[in-house]
């Protein structure tokens, strides 16, 4: 099935004057006063586009903090009608879309937590039947693309064209410095499949702890993304969830004062002449890149019939260590970043395998 989506561009939903969409504000809304002395301070910055605010939060374990639920949705009216900004909340049940309407809630999104689970984005989507709201979607926990596409799929089924994605970072397990890795070949990926369709990072999740979120948002930035959204605090360290991850809103206005914005292209003839004359030989260098490689596989083809007439083994443990080592060293004399040749190494390592099992397992020519 090829995948297609009928998407409206963010313009028509919000407008942001040509720059990304910023949606800004805490975790939670905690009180009246707290949900609505940020909202107006993210509002005196002049670039925040929509409030954010989690009231129904779906937390890991019970007995956390777990949102005010529909006690906080008249301060969400208060606090629109003091910044005259939209808002958005996360919805992860029929009811709580029902609720969320009813207030005057302007975006919805959809967790995590809830991507993960096809029949719970289902029955949002039926919810959803017959009502015109922007709907972003955050990634699944686990990197799992196809699940993403499929809740897009699911809310666009039931005529939701104001769609956007956001890139929350994945949790795989592994260890790294961020609390889920971005993996922004996720996004990109998804980018390639959906090119209408808006993406907004989320670098708070991402990062887990305010020092990265600086270098998170800038390369949301870099790779074009729509927008961001991040979670601020006027207290961030008395927050009620997610303390470390949140800052001021004047934090906040420091960090977006320092975003470089990058533009898909530029007008600028002298650029793109020299641009276009540096893509040709890298289209060149990349003919005899998959030449190259082919090459290799024909070599190990060979290679694949004296050893299925030997009955010698495909898998070289020694021979493998050897390939692997000298051509690191040589990525690296040749100022390649070590990891890149590994990773690369392995893949065509895996395909030398495979190859040379369909060989050996094929009947010889006689
Ligand atoms: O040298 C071999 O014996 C091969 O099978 C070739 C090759 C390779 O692709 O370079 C593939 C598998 C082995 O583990 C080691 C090397």
């Amino acid at each position: 099935m090829k995948p297609d989506l009928a998407v409206a561009p963010l313009n028509s939903w919000i407008q942001t004057n040509g720059k990304p969409l910023i949606i800004a504000g805490p975790c939670s809304a905690e009180t009246e006063e707290q949900l609505c002395e940020t909202a107006r301070q993210l509002a005196a910055l002049g670039s925040v586009h929509a409030i954010r605010a989690g009231i129904w939060k779906p937390r890991t374990r019970p007995g956390s903090f777990e949102g005010m639920g529909e006690a906080a949705l008249p301060w969400i009216q208060r606090a629109k009608a003091e910044t005259g900004l939209p808002f958005a909340v996360e919805v992860a049940t029929p009811q709580h879309i029902e609720l969320a309407l009813k207030y005057g809630v302007d975006i919805l999104w959809v967790g995590a937590r809830t991507t993960v689970n096809p029949f719970n984005v289902q029955e949002i989507a039926d919810a959803l039947k017959g009502v015109d709201v922007p709907v972003l979607i955050k990634n699944p926990v686990n990197p799992d693309l196809a699940l993403w596409v499929g809740a897009f799929e699911r809310i666009a089924g039931a005529g939701i064209t104001k769609l956007g994605a956001i890139h929350r970072g994945f949790s795989t397990g592994e260890a790294s410095k961020y609390r889920n890795i971005p993996m922004w070949q996720m996004a990109i990926e998804l980018r390639t499949m959906f090119p209408q369709l808006p993406i907004i990072g989320d670098p708070s999740h991402m990062a887990g702890k305010r020092a990265y979120l600086n270098e998170l948002a800038q390369m949301a930035m870099d790779l074009n993304y729509d927008g961001l959204i991040v979670e601020s605090h006027i207290d961030p360290d008395k927050a009620w969830s997610d303390a470390a991850q949140q800052l001021t809103p004047a934090a906040f206005g420091e960090m977006l004062d320092h975003l470089q914005i990058r533009q898909l292209e530029s007008p600028d003839r002298e650029f793109q002449g020299a641009m276009e004359q540096i893509r040709v030989k890298i289209d060149s260098v990349d003919r005899q890149l998959v030449e190259m490689l082919a090459a290799r596989m024909s070599l190990v083809e060979k290679m694949a019939e004296y050893k299925r007439d030997n009955n010698v083994s495909m898998f070289q443990p020694d021979r493998w260590k050897e390939i692997l080592e000298t051509r690191k060293q040589l990525g690296l004399k040749l100022n390649l970043y070590p990891e890149l040749v590994e990773e690369i190494y392995k893949i065509i390592h895996m395909e030398s395998i495979r190859k040379q099992t369909e060989v050996m397992n094929s009947a010889p020519v006689v």
